[in-house]
């Protein structure tokens, strides 16, 4: 089996915070899978999203994507950066430029630094982002300001630009949490769906257990930084799922719920 991330004994402190938001967090994501990351607010969902994508020092434990170890204290070094993308639940585009600009932007990381930085894509790079705007079904709106767009809209330029970087392991976190339902299903199977055209793995986080089970092969719960369950979706059972969405007791004479 061929593994997209490796994690092991992790545990990770936003620095300036006394409690953990990772705690002893080991997990093995194999390749080429959608899964999903499901838990609470403040379970460390998007501690753990960001920090496979290179963004978080000061961790403890190993961690290894796509088969290179991250380093605690350095950010992954620029050749392997565009090899992991991610989508953000809002969106996270420059909302006075193009479509295509936004899309173009995916390419950057694959450009040599001057032609980055001098934001010069070739015809190359012009034929991914066209392709991969076509691929998220919004070709024709490659002209478009991104300031025009409806929020369905949004989320499949971020997911063109995030296919334009050509990622092997694709990272969303609540990429659908600000869409009605329909919107959230399509842009599910989109992502999903792209991810598993190119042989990508995707991870995404989510608070709708319904769309987890649609999209995701496997199904990660975690709650207070902690992994609860790993499971393949169809093993999945509506106990584990209510139990991590479970309310805290409220502690007697406070209003306060105790951590769990
Ligand atoms: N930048 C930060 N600085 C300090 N603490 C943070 C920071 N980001 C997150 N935390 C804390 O880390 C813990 C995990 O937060 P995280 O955002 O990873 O949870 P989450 O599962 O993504 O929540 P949500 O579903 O609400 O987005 C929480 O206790 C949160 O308050």
């Amino acid at each position: 089996m061929s593994i997209a991330a490796q994690i092991d004994d992790l545990s990770f402190t936003h620095p300036g915070t006394d409690l953990p938001a990772l705690e002893r967090v080991s997990l093995t994501i194999p390749a080429g899978e959608s899964v999903a990351l499901l838990g609470p607010s403040g379970a460390g969902k998007t501690t753990l999203l960001a920090l496979l994508d290179g963004r978080l020092r000061g961790w403890s434990g190993r961690v290894s994507v796509l088969g290179a170890p991250l380093d605690p204290d350095q950010p992954p070094p620029r050749v392997r950066r565009p090899d992991s993308g991610f989508v953000f639940q809002e969106f996270a585009l420059v909302e006075r430029s193009t479509v295509l600009r936004n899309v173009l932007n995916g390419r950057l990381g694959r450009m040599p630094p001057l032609r980055a930085l001098l934001g010069s894509p070739t015809a190359h790079d012009l034929e991914i982002a066209r392709a991969a705007l076509a691929d998220c079904g919004i070709g024709d709106l490659a002209g478009r300001r991104v300031d025009s767009l409806s929020g369905g809209q949004r989320q499949r330029v971020a997911i063109a630009r995030c296919l334009a970087q050509e990622p092997r392991l694709i990272l969303a976190d609540e990429p659908v949490s600000s869409l009605d339902p329909a919107r959230a299903g399509e842009i599910l199977s989109l992502l999903t769906g792209a991810a598993r055209a190119r042989g990508a793995t995707a991870l995404f986080s989510s608070h709708q257990p319904d769309l987890a089970r649609r999209f995701a092969q496997r199904i990660i719960g975690i709650r207070g930084g902690r992994i609860v369950f790993d499971v393949p979706t169809p093993e999945l059972n509506e106990a584990a799922t209510a139990d991590l969405y479970r309310e805290t007791e409220p502690m007697p004479g406070t209003g306060l719920r105790a951590v769990s």
